[in-house]
Order: C-alpha cells, then sequence, then structure tokens
C-alpha cells in the first residue's frame, strides 16, 4: 500500500531500439509480474489502456508461463462506444490478444454497455465493479493494481486525463467520465489520478518520433505538469517507461539497461 511518508521512486526508462524488442521485452516484465502476484496472493490484477497499447502486447500470445485463469483484467479508459465499435479499447484489446489465449472472459471487465447513455451510471458500474474486486478483497481506499499499463498521447494525457482539464483535481473518486474528450470519441470513463498512483507498478509504452517533444518535457520537464508526469506511484510503487529510441531521442533522463 502507498506510503505518503516516504518519496516516490525515481522512474525506470527503458529505451530500445526497435517495437519488436519493446513488445518482447514487455512480455517477459508482465509474465514475471503476473507470477510474483499470483505466488502471493493466487491472482493477478491489470489495467489496459487503448491507442496503440493492445497491439504492444502480442509477446504475451502463447506463452506457456502465462496463467490466464487467475488474471482480472480492466480497462484505464474506454470509449463510450458499442463493445464492437471501432473505437472500442475492450475490442482493440481482445482483437491483439484476448481472442488469442484461453483468458476465461469472465475475467476481462468490459464497461456496461446498457447503460452507455447514462455516463454516471456508466461510470458507476464500473466503480462497483472495480469494488467487488478490490474493496472487498484488500480493504484498501483506492485499489491496488499489480500492473497499470498507459500510453501517452502528444498532449502529454494519459487514460483519459487530458491537460488542464477538470478531471486532473479529481481525488476522490476511483473512476470518472467526460464528455469533452478532445482526442475522439469525445464521451470516456476513465481511472482517476489516485486509482493509477496507487498501483505497485505503472509501465508506460511509448514508441516513435511524434512522442520525441512530449517524452523530454515529462520525464526532465515534470513541473510543466503534463498529466503523464504526474503519474507518480506513491512508495513502494514503482514507474517505469518502456520506450523506443526514436521517441527517447531528445531525453536526458538516465535510461536503465533493461534485465529482469
Ligand atoms: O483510449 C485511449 O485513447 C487511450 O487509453 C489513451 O490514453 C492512449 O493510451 C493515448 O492516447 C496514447 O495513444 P497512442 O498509444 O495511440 O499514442
Amino acid at each position: 500500500m502507498a506510503n505518503l511518508h516516504q518519496p516516490p521512486n525515481s522512474p525506470i526508462l527503458y529505451s530500445f531500439q526497435s517495437k519488436d524488442q519493446i513488445i518482447q521485452s514487455l512480455a517477459n516484465f508482465v509474465t514475471r509480474i503476473q507470477k510474483d502476484a499470483i505466488d502471493k496472493k493466487g491472482r493477478f490484477t491489470i489495467a489496459l489502456s487503448g491507442g496503440s497499447l493492445p497491439k504492444m502486447l502480442g509477446g504475451l500470445i502463447g506463452n506457456p508461463a502465462i496463467k490466464w485463469a487467475h488474471w482480472q483484467v480492466f480497462y484505464v479508459d474506454e470509449r463510450v462506444v458499442p463493445l464492437d465499435h471501432p473505437d472500442s479499447n475492450h475490442r482493440a484489446c481482445m482483437e491483439a490478444l484476448f481472442s488469442h489465449v484461453p483468458i476465461p472472459q469472465e475475467n476481462i471487465h468490459a464497461i456496461d454497455t446498457a447503460l452507455i447513455n447514462d455516463l454516471e451510471e456508466l461510470s458507476d458500474a464500473y466503480e462497483k465493479d472495480l469494488i467487488r474486486e478490490f474493496a472487498q478483497k484488500d480493504a484498501a481506499r483506492f485499489p491496488v493494481f499489480d500492473l497499470i499499463l498507459l500510453g501517452m498521447g502528444p498532449d502529454g494525457h494519459t487514460a483519459s486525463l487530458f491537460p488542464d482539464h477538470e478531471l486532473l483535481s479529481e481525488g476522490d473518486r476511483w473512476i470518472a467520465y467526460l464528455e469533452d474528450s478532445p482526442k475522439p470519441p469525445p464521451k470516456r470513463i476513465t481511472f482517476t489520478f489516485p486509482v493509477i498512483n496507487h498501483a505497485a507498478r505503472v509501465a508506460f509504452v511509448a514508441a516513435g518520433k511524434e512522442k520525441v517533444t512530449t517524452l523530454a518535457d515529462v520525464l526532465d520537464r515534470p513541473e510543466k505538469g503534463l498529466p503523464s508526469s504526474r503519474i507518480r506511484p506513491g512508495f513502494p510503487g514503482q514507474l517505469y517507461w518502456f520506450v523506443d529510441d526514436d521517441a527517447s531521442s531528445a531525453v536526458s533522463y538516465p535510461k536503465t539497461p533493461f534485465k529482469l
């Protein structure tokens, strides 16, 4: 559990020559974390983002060390569209990963699309789903995910937490909603900062030249306060960055060689 008396651990930055190397290293990293979690507690809780992230998870397919039956999967944010809509993060994760592996469907926590016309109810229902998984089992004020995987937009947003948006100051709710997302589609639900910052481990995955300026701002100039720089899991939580050399070419923050 997060300890507010200790400063957060410094982020660990891994930079790889190619996207394929990110995919392989990320798969090894996730495999190790799920093993530790399952050995300790019999379950592994993970939350996934949309965007380019689902396609970076392909290294998990066909890996016999993964105990899919013990995974509980949530979405860090979700676009408020039917689950088979091309914008759905659930659909993207199904297509890129879950339709290729033996994970029980009930372990994948998608939004309740019967509620998509009422964002308040939809986000409450998703929050209750989280409460069933975490509050009853761990009795914590906020859920403590074993691992949360994030992407970063070119404006520095992460999850559906956008620069200068009022949701940046949400300190109470677990799940919030917005109807004015600058990145389409406009209606979304999202984990709040406290949920992300209570995780045991958070890993950003960001690749490509279009991320170069924002990545340097987030890692070298956190005082700018971009949403992605506000991800600092409380001690003893740990933040990781899995990026490619294109994205990190302007970063001064020290890189760490990847080894498990
Ligand atoms: O649903 C979403 O839009 C995402 O969860 C969002 O936060 C994404 O992770 C970033 O926009 C980065 O997207 P890319 O990885 O495609 O750049």
